[in-house]
């Protein structure tokens, strides 16, 4: 069934195949015949003449002599002819004889030669040896010669010339001008003409030929039918490839055949087509498995078996390709391969090289880190005071900047742009500078190790300076309203130190407004136990309300006075030894220039007493860095307040703040300046208040040896005085002040002695800590007692109320002292300080506190010196040693007098019996306590004879 189908098949396909090329052949002559009527006038013959008709017509040469000498005018010089009108030429018309007819096919073979125009072979005009393909051959000749004259008569003789052919036809006389052509177009041409040689081949290789032929012819019909005039002409010219062309065909009659026209089980065809495919011109398209699969088609094993099949030598030269292929695809594999691979060297390179890169940029960081911390250090050692700058953000925008340029390593250039040379640029050099984007975290990051230093004992104090409305609130307590991430140095610094204190201890701390142990006070102040840095803020806040904030031209909330945050912090080191650190955090109110700030009224007197503190401060600053002998510290509270910080053993940082903008250059530079000018004081190194374990031990002798020599002493006394036989109670004593007193009133400046105004005595301060004495000294300072027995003290016009507070549980001296204490007194409105009376509770309190604070500042005063080098502590422990050494001695002398009085006759009356108050021996040996250090009991008769339990 299948192959009655196939021979139906095949059958048609030769019908259909011989019937479009007899209309191609029809049509082709009839091209032929008009173009040599046009040329060399009517032939005679019908619009459509037969092979025979046609051959007949030009047999004897002379029509083609006479075509050719008209398209190349003298092609043929001599052209024999039989007189015989053309028109006349029938069939039946007397033949030339035949040497005649040979001449002139001849001679225009020969023309047609040297034009490179295809010919024909002068047998294929015999009448009798038509054959298959050669009446065709001398239509292409014709058709040749046509083309050549019109592409003549277009160019007028110029260009290239290249004949077409009919496609049905392979041209054995043309052959040479094939030879330009692709090998594989000849094959297939040869594949078509062995098609044709064998028409009605029986093999299945010649079937499928033959089928392939058929689908050939017919796509091939229907694309001349669908050929326009233009294509026609661009194939008639040879624009269009032939070659490719027929590549097109055979693959969009792949695609549409291979789905529709073959039936199931015409496998072979389909493989044959699909074998067609991989002609060179689709092998650009075509899937390299398509091409290997195809090798094993049943066609090509067909055709294999045969043996000498055009599809074996396809099958070769194509296996030869895909050979070729394969070598390029895997010649292509290993280039990408290794181009592969040489990314990835790359990438692998890259990444070391960025990683090496970031490491140096690493370690570019740290050593500039190390750099900067050598530099402070270097700068501790010398003591200099530490400045950094900090350049708010502009709020003026598409204004100019004076701040041209902020440097990592400190540098910062201002221009002036009024002056645009060289005078309006100027650069300073600071410890650090920030710049407008600078966070409050980046800033603190750089403020946290002198923080922590006031756990080391150390005195440490932060300043901000600068402008009004140059961000110093800001940096240190952070806007107002704003978030957590705004806080400034005050709270991250008191956050800090709970945090430390939290890792050490799990005391709760307390908190209080006052100066605390060495420094001035503050109105109502109040203690309270704070337990976490948010207890702490929310008492600033309280402190806060009580700062001048007003508005002005230059700072909507521009702080009208200074503040001063101080922490107190006292603690014990692992050894034993005591610690006191103090942390001043100063928000100094902004210099300004009062036609700017444009304030009237309070504001501008504020602004006039925040000026001249100022101002005060800078004569400090530069008396300090002239390293004149007397520095003006009591010209103004704020540097009164500073005197430690600026001149003493303190570490100290000030942060110069700046505007960018071009209007407040002046204050800008005015501002730098200054703080060039401070960066230059040398402080000398700061010093930690520190006392080893071993001082510790060495002050418990002194204090033990102290208490047996009074023992002694007083035993001594009631010894002579029993052995005095003048009196049963002893000699009454002179009623002296003890000598102790005297001295601590030299020091303090002051008068012991009580007066008498109306109900109150008023006295000079007794031993107050060094702030309040230096305070008594500005303005006379007096203690006056009320008649609830309150001590007040006068200042000017002001009061002074004393809040040292001692709670018993925390004396140094006692073993329940806490570990870490930290102390925070806040206090503001320097200029305008307000000190209120003392309750009696607070007067007892003070005088604990003060005896408290002498006992451990006696070695301290005595040796000023007090570090925590080894070396000082060593000469603090020798003289300690050196008191006792003389302690033991006069414990030694009494020792020797008592044996020496005791060999006298012993008084039977007490000693104490001889004085009539019975203080005369207890003032003395308060005079040899003073020569010893030994101070309670004078204290006692200072504060009018009242005894003091030490109790401690
Ligand atoms: N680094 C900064 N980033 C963002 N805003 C800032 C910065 N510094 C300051 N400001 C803003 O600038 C304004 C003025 O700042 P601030 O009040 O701190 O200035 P000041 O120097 O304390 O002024 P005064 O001396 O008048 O009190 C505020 O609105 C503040 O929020």
């Amino acid at each position: 069934m299948m192959a009655e189908m196939e021979n139906r098949s095949t059958t048609g396909f030769y019908d259909v195949l011989a019937s479009r090329k007899a209309e191609e052949a029809v049509w082709r002559r009839y091209q032929a015949t008009e173009w040599l009527d046009s040329v060399v006038g009517p032939l005679g013959i019908s619009n459509k003449p037969s092979e025979k008709e046609f051959i007949s017509r030009l047999r004897n040469g002379l029509i083609l002599c006479n075509a050719i000498n008209k398209v190349h005018p003298g092609a043929i010089t001599k052209v024999v002819e039989n007189n015989v009108p053309i028109q006349s030429i029938t069939r039946e018309s007397q033949p030339l004889p035949a040497y005649q007819y040979f001449e002139n096919v001849r001679n225009f073979l020969v023309a047609m030669e040297e034009l490179k125009l295809p010919a024909f072979e002068a047998s294929d005009l015999e009448r009798d040896a038509l054959e298959a393909g050669s009446v065709a051959k001398v239509v292409d000749c014709v058709l040749a010669l046509k083309s050549y004259h019109e592409h003549k008569n277009m160019n007028g003789g110029n260009g290239s010339f290249k004949p077409t052919r009919s496609p049905m036809v392979g041209h054995n006389a043309t052959r040479s001008n094939l030879r330009g052509l692709p090998s594989d177009s000849c094959r297939r041409l040869e594949m078509d003409l062995a098609a044709e040689a064998h028409p009605s081949g029986n093999t299945e290789a010649q079937k499928l030929e033959g089928e392939l032929v058929k689908i050939l012819a017919e796509y091939m019909a229907d694309t001349k039918e669908n050929m326009g005039g233009n294509f026609l002409a661009s194939f008639k010219a040879g624009d269009v490839d032939p070659m490719k062309l027929f590549g097109r065909i055979v693959a969009s009659c792949l695609k549409e055949n291979e789905q529709k026209k073959f039936p199931e089980g015409q496998t072979v065809l389909r493989d044959c087509l699909k074998d067609s495919s991989n002609l060179p011109v689709h092998l650009e398209t075509t899937p390299l498995e398509d091409v290997s699969e195809n090798k094993n088609s049943k066609c090509c094993q067909t055709c294999l078996s045969k043996g000498d099949c055009n599809h074996r030598r396809l099958l070769h030269i194509q296996e030869r390709e895909l050979q070729d292929l394969k070598t390029l695809w895997a010649t292509t594999r290993k280039e990408f391969e290794a181009l592969q691979s040489q990314l990835q060297n790359d990438l692998t390179q890259c990444g070391i090289q960025v990683q090496e890169m970031a490491s140096a940029a690493q370690g570019y960081q740290r050593v500039l880190k190390e750099n900067r911390i050598l530099y402070n250090m270097v700068q501790d050692l010398k003591g200099n005071i530490r400045v950094y700058c900090r350049v708010r953000p502009s709020f003026t925008s598409g204004s100019s900047n004076a701040v041209e340029f902020v440097g990592e390593d400190g540098s910062l250039v201002i221009v002036d742009p009024s002056k645009p040379t060289k005078d309006g640029r100027r650069q300073f050099q600071f410890n650090q500078v920030f710049g407008p984007t600078a966070t409050q975290e980046e800033v603190f990051d750089h403020v946290q190790p002198l923080i922590r230093s006031v756990m080391d004992g150390y005195n440490v104090c932060i300043f901000a300076y600068g402008q009004t409305g140059s961000g110093k609130t800001y940096t240190m307590s952070g806007p107002s309203g704003g978030s957590a991430k705004d806080l400034g140095i005050n709270y991250l610094a008191l956050n800090d130190l709970f945090q430390i204190f939290y890792s050490l201890t799990e005391h709760t701390l307390e908190i209080r407004s006052c100066a605390g142990d060495d420094g001035l006070t503050l109105p109502d102040a109040i203690m309270l136990p704070v337990t976490s840095p948010s207890d702490v803020l929310r008492l600033m806040k309280l402190g806060d309300l009580n700062r001048v904030v007003s508005s002005t031209a230059m700072n909507n909330r521009s702080s009208r006075s200074h503040s001063v945050l101080t922490v107190h912090v006292h603690g014990e080191d692992e050894s034993g030894g005591k610690l006191r650190g103090c942390l001043h955090l100063v928000d100094l109110a902004g210099s300004e220039r009062v036609d700017k700030s444009e304030v009237t009224g309070d504001r501008l007197k504020e602004a006039q007493y925040i000026n001249k503190s100022l101002s005060c401060l800078g004569d400090v600053v530069t008396a300090l860095a002239q390293k004149n002998t007397h520095i003006p510290y009591r010209n103004s509270k704020l540097t009164l307040l500073l005197q430690d910080s600026l001149g003493g053993h303190a570490k100290t940082l000030m942060f110069a703040h700046v505007s960018p903008e071009e209007d407040s250059v002046l204050e800008t530079v005015s501002t730098l300046k200054f703080a060039q000018r401070v960066s230059t004081v040398e402080l000398g190194a700061a010093k930690a208040n520190k006392e080893s374990s071993e001082i510790m031990q060495l002050k418990e002798q002194v204090e033990n040896l102290k208490r047996a020599l009074a023992n002694k002493q007083s035993q001594d006394q009631q010894l002579n005085r029993m052995k005095d036989p003048r009196s049963p109670l002893g000699k009454p004593m002179t009623d002296r002040t003890p000598p102790r007193t005297r001295r601590l009133s030299i020091e303090n400046g002051s008068n012991t002695k009580l007066m008498k105004t109306g109900k109150h005595e008023v006295s000079k301060t007794p031993a107050l800590p060094t702030r309040s004495r230096r305070l008594s000294l500005e303005a006379p300072t007096y203690y006056k007692r009320d008649n609830d027995d309150t001590i007040r003290t006068t200042t000017s016009s002001s009061t002074v109320k004393i809040y040292q507070h001692r709670n018993p549980s925390r004396s140094p001296t006692s073993s329940s002292f806490q570990r870490q204490t930290v102390k925070i007194d806040s206090r503001t409105q320097v200029p305008h300080i307000q000190l209120p009376l003392a309750t009696a509770e607070h007067q007892v309190l003070a005088r604990n506190e003060v005896q408290i604070v002498m006992q451990s500042e006696v070695p301290i005063s005595t040796k000023t010196t007090t570090t925590t080098t080894a070396s000082s502590v060593n000469g603090k422990g020798s003289q300690i040693r050196k008191s006792l050494r003389s302690i033991g001695k006069l414990i030694n002398g009494s020792e020797k007098r008592n044996c020496r009085n005791q060999q006298k006759e012993p008084s039977p009356i007490p000693e104490e019996m001889k004085s009539p108050i019975g203080i005369s021996s207890s003032s003395r040996a308060a005079r040899r306590q003073s020569l010893t250090g030994v101070y309670k009991s004078s204290r006692r008769t200072s504060l009018g004879g009242k005894s003091v339990d030490s109790g401690e």
